[in-house]
C-alpha cells in the first residue's frame, strides 16, 4: 500500500477532516509551518471587517464599552484557559510573549527575596534567554543555564525561578512538566513555562501540576495572525501579591480615576500595561474560538498520528534523515526536525515545490504538523516531495542557497 492510499483511508476516518474547510489554504501549498505562523481562519477577515467598519467606524470611542473592547484581553484569556489547564480568571491575552516573560520573570524575582538566579537551559528559544539577560543587565537577575538532564541538580537555594519552554522550538522535545515543577518547588523556586509550541496542539494542565506562571504565543497553533497578542497565566494564589514592573495604566485598578499613584488591578488584569491592540485581539479571538471548538485532546491525537505517518511515509520512500526530534510522538510537540548539512537549501527546494516548512540554524529542517487543518494526504505528498528533493539532489541548485532575512 502506498503512503497516498493509506492517507486516503486515514482522511476518510478522520473526525477532524472537516475543519480544514474553516481555514484559507492556498491552492498547491502544503503548509508545514503552522508552528511558526498559524493559517488564516476563514472567519477572521469578516470579524476584522466588522470591528473596523462597525465598531471603530460607527461606534467610535463608544465601542470600548458597547463592543466590549475593555474586556477583550480577559475574555480571550478565559477562552485560552481550558486549553492549558487554567481557570478562566488566571489567563490574559496581552502584549508579546517576550514582554510577558519580562513581566513574570521580574515578578517572580520579587517574590523570592535573597534569590537572584533564573535557571533555564542552553538552546532555549532566544527571546526567553534574552529577557533574562535584560534583567541581569539591570542587576536584578542572574542567569544560570543547565542542560536538560542536569536541571534538577542545578536547582539550589539561589534559584528564584525555573523558566523553560515545554516543547522545544527546534527539536519539539518535551520537558516533563510535572517532575520539573515539583523539583523547583521543593527547592523553593517558582516555575514559569513558555507554552508557545504547546498551546492549541497538545494538552497542558497548569493547575494540575501546580505551575506558577506561563506564557505563550497567539500566532502559532492558536491562529491569531502575524504579531497576534500573546497570553500570560498567573496562578490564582499569586495574583494578590504579584508586582509586575510594567505598571501601565491599563493594569491599574481604576484606570479612569486618573490618579497620580499606581494601584494594580486585583486580578489577572494587573498584567496589562498599555491600551490593548483591539484589531489584533479580534483576530486572535477567532483563532482561539476555532481551536477551542475542535478541542485540544482531539488535536493532540491527530498531531501524533500526522507526525507518525510522516515518518512512516519517508521510510517507505527509503529516505534516511537524522531525526533530531524524539522518536516517540508522546515525547515531542507537533513537529519533526531533521538534521542535514544542507537543511537550508533542502527547505528552499521544498518551498519551491509548495511544501512550506522552515529552517533553523545551523542545520535543522523543521516541519510542523498543525492538526487543525492538515490532511493525511498533505503528509503523504510532503514526504514524497522530500524524497524527490533528496533523490534528485534538487537542493544543489544555486538559487536555493541564497539566504532570506526571515527564515
Ligand atoms: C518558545 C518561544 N517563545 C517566544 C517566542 C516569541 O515571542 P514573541 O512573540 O515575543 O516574538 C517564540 C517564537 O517566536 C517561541 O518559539
Ligand atoms: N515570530 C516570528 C516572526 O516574527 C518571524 C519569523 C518567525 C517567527 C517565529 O515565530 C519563530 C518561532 N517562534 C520559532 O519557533 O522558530
Amino acid at each position: 500500500m502506498t503512503p497516498e492510499s493509506r492517507a486516503a483511508e486515514f482522511d476518510a476516518a478522520d473526525p477532524l477532516a472537516g475543519y480544514r474547510e474553516r481555514f484559507t489554504l492556498p491552492e498547491g501549498v502544503i503548509y508545514l509551518d503552522g508552528n511558526s505562523l498559524g493559517a488564516l481562519p476563514k472567519d477572521t477577515p469578516a470579524a476584522l471587517t466588522r470591528v473596523v467598519e462597525s465598531e471603530w467606524g460607527e461606534g467610535l470611542i463608544r465601542s470600548w464599552n458597547s463592543a466590549g473592547w475593555f474586556d477583550m484581553a480577559s475574555r480571550i484569556g478565559a477562552k485560552i484557559a481550558p486549553l492549558i489547564g487554567a481557570a478562566p480568571h488566571e489567563v490574559i491575552a496581552c502584549d508579546s510573549t517576550s514582554v510577558n516573560l519580562f513581566k513574570l520573570i521580574a515578578a517572580a524575582l520579587q517574590m523570592r527575596p535573597g534569590r537572584k538566579v533564573v535557571l533555564s537551559e542552553p538552546g532555549n528559544f532566544p527571546t526567553d534567554l534574552y529577557m533574562i539577560a535584560g534583567l541581569e543587565a539591570q542587576g536584578l537577575a542572574e542567569r544560570r543555564l543547565a542542560d536538560r538532564d542536569k536541571l534538577a541538580q542545578a536547582l539550589d537555594g539561589d534559584v528564584a525561578l525555573l523558566m523553560l519552554t515545554h516543547a522545544h522550538y527546534k527539536t519539539g522535545a518535551l520537558h516533563d512538566m510535572v517532575k520539573l515543577t515539583r523539583a523547583a518547588h521543593e527547592a523553593g523556586a517558582l516555575v514559569l513555562w513558555d507554552l508557545s509550541h504547546s498551546t492549541g496542539a497538545l494538552p497542558v494542565d497548569l493547575n494540575g501540576i501546580g505551575a506558577d506562571f506561563a506564557v505563550g504565543c497567539g500566532y502559532k497553533y492558536l491562529c491569531g495572525g502575524p504579531g497576534a497578542p500573546a497570553f500570560a497565566f498567573v496562578a490564582e494564589r499569586h495574583q494578590a501579591d504579584l508586582q509586575q514592573p510594567l505598571t501601565g495604566w491599563f493594569g491599574h485598578a481604576a484606570p479612569f480615576a486618573f490618579s497620580d499613584d499606581y494601584a494594580g488591578a486585583p486580578g489577572i488584569d494587573r498584567l496589562q500595561c498599555g491600551t490593548p491592540p483591539v484589531l489584533g485581539l479580534a483576530a486572535l479571538e477567532v483563532g482561539v474560538d476555532l481551536i477551542a471548538a475542535i478541542g485540544v485532546d482531539r488535536l493532540y491525537g491527530k498531531s501524533q498520528a500526522l507526525s507518525e505517518f510522516f515518518l512512516e511515509s519517508v521510510m517507505a520512500h527509503d529516505v534516511h534523515l537524522e531525526l533530531v526530534s524524539p522518536p516517540r510522538s508522546t515525547d515531542r510537540g507537533s513537529q519533526l526536525s531533521f538534521r542535514h548539512p544542507e537543511a537550508y537549501a533542502i527547505c528552499q527546494a521544498l518551498i519551491a515545490r509548495g511544501v512550506i516548512g522552515d529552517f533553523r540554524a545551523p542545520d535543522v529542517l523543521r516541519l510542523g504538523f498543525a492538526p487543525a487543518y492538515l490532511s493525511f494526504a498533505d503528509i503523504a505528498a510532503a514526504a514524497r516531495h522530500l524524497a524527490e528533493v533528496l533523490a534528485w539532489c534538487e537542493w544543489q541548485r544555486p538559487e536555493f542557497h541564497q539566504r532570506a532575512a526571515v527564515t
